[in-house]
């Protein structure tokens, strides 16, 4: 509220992200979606009364889900097929909005204070923007192929526009009317404004406020927002089967096999489970369920270098695994070399980045009577430099 009357924050979100490759509203970073993390910023500004979300139609309910929460009522209206029409939507259903915040879902780092900001600029001047003036030097370029310098602009005058924008609610209304079709094609609201002859007025913006556009922003927001390392840990036991392989860490041993679906590599498995563990991804049952013949019988190293894989699609890399076997019989050591070249190999690292060590249980326990081995393993992810 300002000056008794309300604000309501509309924000933008009904984007397909075509130049991002994501629909970047949706994506979590950080263990949250980029739509409630630019929402949760702009309800926590004392100046915001309630929040309108606009998305693609059909994911409504969706967004319902992210606005609960945040402490301000939302609401949530489908988008249109430019940004323009999107905020058009979400303007008509801020009815009793005096004063409008529109922001970018894809801008989920503005803070509080500048939404406030912005907001009382509004309600005092009509309309205001976030924007941070120009310091590197402006070509305009001219021709195609290549491109060539058609003349050097002075930069004191510029500036680059960032969301919030924040209007008088009836005088946005009449820049669209005004606008008509046309208003489709502006990039920012403030230009339907600007149309007008209405003033807009510069409000400093936030360096660090910037628009998350194409997958290099994307990375750049994950840096921000999610830890460099995740550590998981695996736990896995199979009992001996006279008369199957014996498969620990992809080597082959003398002896009685251990009972499973797969080759029932323990060691492998161990690995495996602390790998889905750090990347959040949950345990080696949920991919590859004993009750899948595509899995019966195959290598556990098919399955880790899955699990690389999956690993990787998040943004991980394998920093480092060391597995515990813990096995009366066979004897680790002498082939615990091998064992981690198999491994290291499935996982796409350097033998280096793998510990195999084994106890015997000390007589103790099933281990210690013979009946089965286990494994306990951790695994390190690094955030991979994509
Ligand atoms: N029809 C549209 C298009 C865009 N937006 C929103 O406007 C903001 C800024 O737009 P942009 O970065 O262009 O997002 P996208 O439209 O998703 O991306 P692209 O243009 O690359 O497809 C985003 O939060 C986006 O969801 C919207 O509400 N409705
Ligand atoms: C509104 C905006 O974020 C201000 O910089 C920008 O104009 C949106 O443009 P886009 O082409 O829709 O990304």
């Amino acid at each position: 509220m300002i000056g008794g009357e309300r604000v309501v924050a509309i924000v933008a979100a009904g984007g397909s992200g075509q130049r991002a490759g994501v629909a970047k509203q949706w994506l979590v970073l950080g263990g949250e979606t980029v739509l409630r993390r630019a929402a949760r910023a702009l309800a926590a500004s004392e100046a915001v009364d309630a929040l309108v979300a606009v998305v693609p139609a059909g994911e409504e309910g969706r967004a319902e889900r992210e606005l609960a929460g945040l402490g301000k009522p939302g609401r949530v209206v489908a988008g249109g097929a430019a940004r323009a029409d999107s905020v058009r939507n979400g303007l008509a259903a801020a009815e009793e909005a005096g004063v409008v915040l529109v922001h970018d879902a894809a801008r989920p780092f503005a803070s509080p204070a500048l939404a406030g900001r912005v907001a009382e600029a509004a309600a005092r001047d009509g309309a205001a923007l976030a924007a941070v003036p120009v310091t590197d030097t402006v070509k305009r370029a001219a021709g195609a192929e290549p491109p060539r310098v058609a003349e050097t602009l002075d930069r004191r005058t510029l500036w680059l526009a960032q969301t919030p924008q924040g209007f008088r609610r009836a005088l946005l209304l009449a820049a669209y009317e005004a606008a008509g079709a046309g208003a489709s094609a502006v990039t920012d609201e403030c230009a339907l404004v600007e149309r007008m002859g209405a003033p807009v007025t510069l409000v400093p913006g936030e360096a660090g406020n910037f628009k998350i556009t194409a997958p290099e922003d994307v990375e750049r927001a994950r840096a921000i927002l999610e830890a460099p390392v995740a550590t998981g840990v695996g736990y896995d036991t199979h009992r001996f089967a006279p008369g199957r392989r014996l498969v620990l860490g992809g080597v082959e041993f003398e002896g009685d096999g251990l009972l499973g679906h797969s080759d029932a590599d323990v060691c492998a498995h161990a690995i495996g489970d602390a790998i889905l563990g750090a990347a959040g991804l949950g345990d080696l049952g949920r991919h590859f369920p004993d009750s899948d013949p595509a899995w019966k019988g195959v290598s556990s190293l098919v399955l880790l270098r899955e699990i690389a894989r999956k690993a990787a699609e998040r943004g991980w890399r394998v920093g480092n695994a060391d597995v515990t076997l813990a096995a009366r019989r066979p004897k680790i050591a002498p082939r615990a070399e091998e064992m981690r070249a198999r491994l290291a190999e499935a996982l796409g690292v350097s033998p280096a980045q793998v510990n195999v060590k084994a106890t015997t249980g000390e007589g103790m326990g099933f281990v210690g009577r013979e009946e089965g081995i286990a494994a306990h393993a951790i695994a390190l992810l690094v955030r991979a430099a994509r």
